[in-house]
């Protein structure tokens, strides 16, 4: 059986809308619940905790606890409240902004962290575009093509063995505000991380564009 922390307490400052980002209204209903849908239809999630902007009720049948000052710091509140539990327990942390996941998803990543002996298995889509690497000395200037064939653009779910994502959040604050996401800290802290094909679907919703796509691929699916 697994645990899943839903991170949900941005503040969303590029979506730029009125409020905290995970409570904009999306195709309906405030887009953390289009995630929390996803994990309730994993069999094999037992527990959700939910990390919550400051007074924000906890969602029915989860454990909610406020979030830190950046992303990494809400997962480690999360973890804490989610209690104790053995070494080798799969966590999955998935991002609220990230409302187009699906039960196939969250299955697969789980899965493929149960089939690997990696510390870490990560969502993630071939990069499509061609990636050019830009600076040193002219902030414009062209430095190197990077080769497409061996990039992926990382998303969430990622799905950890327990203590891996433990000893990961146990870095001091610094180093978790300069992480984009958990399992490069794992990385950093030595451990083994994967990766399983997601579709590009599975988007985050960080400026006024991406909203306005997600609620297109949602009504899409209603
Ligand atoms: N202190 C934080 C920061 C982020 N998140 C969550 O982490 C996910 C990814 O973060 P991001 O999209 O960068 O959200 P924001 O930090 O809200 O966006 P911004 O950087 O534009 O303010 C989101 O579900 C967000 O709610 C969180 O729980 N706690
Ligand atoms: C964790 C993440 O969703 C992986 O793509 C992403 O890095 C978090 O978003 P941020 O905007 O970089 O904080």
């Amino acid at each position: 059986m697994a645990v899943a922390l839903l991170v949900a307490a941005g503040r969303g400052e590029r979506l730029g809308a009125d409020g905290p980002k995970a409570l904009v209204m999306l195709a309906g209903r405030p887009m953390y619940e289009w995630s929390l849908d996803a994990l309730r239809a994993v069999a094999a999630i037992e527990r959700i905790v939910v990390a919550l902007p400051d007074g924000v009720a906890a969602p029915a049948g989860t454990i909610g606890v406020a979030g830190g000052a950046e992303r990494s710091h809400s997962v480690r509140a999360a973890l804490a409240a989610a209690g104790p539990g053995p070494d080798d327990e799969p966590v999955l942390v998935h991002d609220a902004a990230r409302p187009l996941v699906t039960p196939q998803i969250v299955v697969r990543a789980l899965d493929a962290l149960a089939a690997t002996g990696a510390d870490a298995v990560v969502a993630a889509a071939p990069v499509t575009d061609t990636i050019k690497r830009v600076g040193d000395g002219d902030a414009l200037r062209v430095v190197e093509t990077v080769q497409r064939s061996a990039l992926w653009a990382v998303q969430t779910p990622q799905v950890f063995r327990r203590a891996a994502l433990a000893r990961a959040l146990a870095e001091p604050d610094h180093v978790l505000a300069a992480a984009t996401d958990d399992a490069g800290i794992v990385e950093q802290t030595g451990g083994t991380v994967h990766v399983v094909e997601s579709p590009r679907e599975n988007l985050k919703v960080t400026t006024p564009i991406d909203l306005r796509l997600a609620a297109l691929l949602l009504e899409e699916r209603c």
